[in-house]
């Protein structure tokens, strides 16, 4: 058998950021028709090798050969000539447009008028990856899942044949996952060629050909699937090895730091997303809180967070009525921490350095500032510090929280959320976007904050990590509970039935 021609093939790649180097001499050789995964600690250089590919950035040294041939790669235009095509995390796509005219967007020539042939050809793309897409059907009504599909269809449009995903399986439901799945399948099949960042090494094992692990910039190793496990890719990718598994001693529960007596709120849209919801969290324990995404788990989140407005019902934090307490409030007067899960919008101020990020909503206060005094020097050597625990990759704490690597920015709002030593700590989504050296730190640490005595209210749509964190389990489905248990009697059967609303026999 003679081996698949590459692809792609990267020959010492070099991309600094004023001296610092984030790719540093990479090679890389992606075989036609394959699936190759790119695994690597948060800050390893992924996304900007990826970036260096679809014209983004353009290297200081090295060189890009695409299908046997040298090729520049100044911007995503020469990328997609190329056949090359990127699906980013966050999509970009017009909501109120619909599938085909999304589709269709920003082609050079194209008139939004007459778009029958347009149809047609995204129903026979649709139709090849094995689903059905409606071209008419508005943006903003479909799924995630599908409108990751669509950002596929768009660059399939477009001729790509090697397909760059950004962690695609983060935004997806474990069913959504699954069809995910089959889709790359597809993609194979058709011949044509993948590259797939992830965090996640069971997709890796069940999904990819080969993969190369990176760390500190540089490839550390390239590996058949066939011929490595789990293991021996979190310790190559980490530099040591990784336990998969906490030490969870049994909690010291106290009083409710929250109590939520039927609450109701609309989402985005104005559609009921929480109706008539109850539930308690105790100083001293973690509560998981499970579900199938957009049950409600973000809308109530942010309603205890003081974000979305309730129409019926009553929180208490720590004993006090949430009512009137603004989200600054909720957080310095009544104790709570709060890690939401759309970090870029909500939990950081990207233009601003990783030193004020620290202390985003305590700077004001003493001991970082004092009669109207800003004591820079305490800010910093605090960042520094908080960096450092939380083993935040970064050249100094001047530096912009833009420019840091995704699980990076993820590590400061823990770290500044969780180091206020907070009463109630609401964490959404805490480990997306984490590596598996950095998700196994940040359970460690949220199991010590319970500890001291905490309340942790977890969300997280990851259902292996609930049972290995979580003291008791909370089921939401549909905006209420449905179910509660406590977490050594809970199974993923029994979890998995009252989250598609069903109810348990015994
Ligand atoms: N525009 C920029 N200016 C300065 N430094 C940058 C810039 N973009 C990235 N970096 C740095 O380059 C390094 C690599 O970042 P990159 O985003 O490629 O990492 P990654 O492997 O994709 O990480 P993650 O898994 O967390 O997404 C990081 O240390 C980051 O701070």
């Amino acid at each position: 058998m003679t081996a698949a021609p590459d692809r792609l093939a990267l020959e010492g790649i070099v991309k600094q950021f004023g001296t610092f180097r984030a790719n540093d001499d990479v090679n890389l050789r992606i075989a036609k028709g394959s699936i190759h995964a790119i695994l690597g600690e948060n800050g390893a250089g992924k996304s900007t090798l990826m970036n260096v590919i679809y014209g983004l950035y353009e290297q200081d040294a090295g060189r890009i050969i695409s299908n046997g041939q040298e090729v520049r790669i100044t911007d995503p235009r020469e990328a997609m000539a190329l056949g090359i095509g990127m699906v980013h995390q966050h999509f970009k796509q017009v909501n109120t447009m619909s599938v085909v005219e999304n589709v269709v967007l920003g082609l050079p020539g194209k008139q939004i008028l007459d778009l029958d042939d347009d149809r047609r050809r995204v129903r026979e793309l649709a139709a090849e990856l094995g689903s059905e897409i409606d071209p008419d059907q508005p943006m903003w009504t479909l799924p995630i899942g599908t409108q990751q599909r669509v950002e596929i269809l768009k660059m399939l449009y477009r001729d790509a044949d090697l397909l760059i995903l950004d962690e695609p399986t983060s935004v997806l439901t474990p069913t959504e996952i699954r069809a995910f799945f089959d889709l790359l399948e597809k993609l194979r099949e058709s011949g044509r060629t993948i590259l797939l960042i992830t965090h996640k090494l069971d997709e890796v094992m069940d999904l990819a050909d080969r993969v190369t692990v990176m760390r500190l910039g540089r490839v550390e190793a390239e590996l058949e699937i066939a011929e490595t496990n789990p293991r021996e890719l979190a310790r190559v990718m980490v530099g040591r090895d990784v336990v998969f598994d906490v030490e969870h001693t049994a909690p010291k529960v106290g009083d409710p730091v929250l109590e939520i007596e039927g609450i109701s709120a609309v989402d985005n849209r104005g559609i009921g997303a929480l109706d008539g919801l109850s539930l308690t969290v105790r100083g001293g324990e973690i509560l998981g809180l499970v579900g199938i995404d957009g049950n409600g788990q973000g809308e109530l989140a942010e309603t205890i967070a003081g974000l979305r407005d309730i129409s019926k019902g009553r929180i208490s934090i720590c004993g006090q009525d949430a009512r009137g307490f603004d989200p600054a409030q909720r957080k310095s007067a009544l104790g709570m921490g709060y890690v939401p899960e759309d970090r870029q919008k909500v939990g950081l101020d990207l233009d601003s350095d990783i030193a004020f990020n620290m202390v985003l909503r305590s700077f004001r206060a003493p001991p970082f500032s004092r009669a109207g005094w800003i004591n820079f020097r305490k800010i910093r050597s605090h960042a520094e510090d908080l960096a450092g625990r939380y083993d935040v990759r970064m050249q100094n704490v001047s530096q912009r929280v833009r420019d840091l690597s995704g699980g990076n920015q993820q590590k400061i709002i823990l770290a500044r959320e969780i180091e206020d030593d907070p009463r109630l700590l609401v964490v959404a989504q805490p480990t997306k976007g984490l590596d598996v050296g950095a998700i196994e730190f940040v359970q460690r640490t949220l199991l010590a904050q319970r500890d001291r005595g905490t309340g942790v209210l977890y969300i997280s749509s990851e259902l292996e990590e609930l049972l290995l964190v979580a003291d008791r389990l909370a089921v939401i489905f549909k905006g209420r509970i449905v179910g509660e248990m406590p977490a050594s009697e809970a199974t993923s059967e029994k979890l998995g039935l009252l989250m598609t609303g069903k109810e348990l026999t015994t």
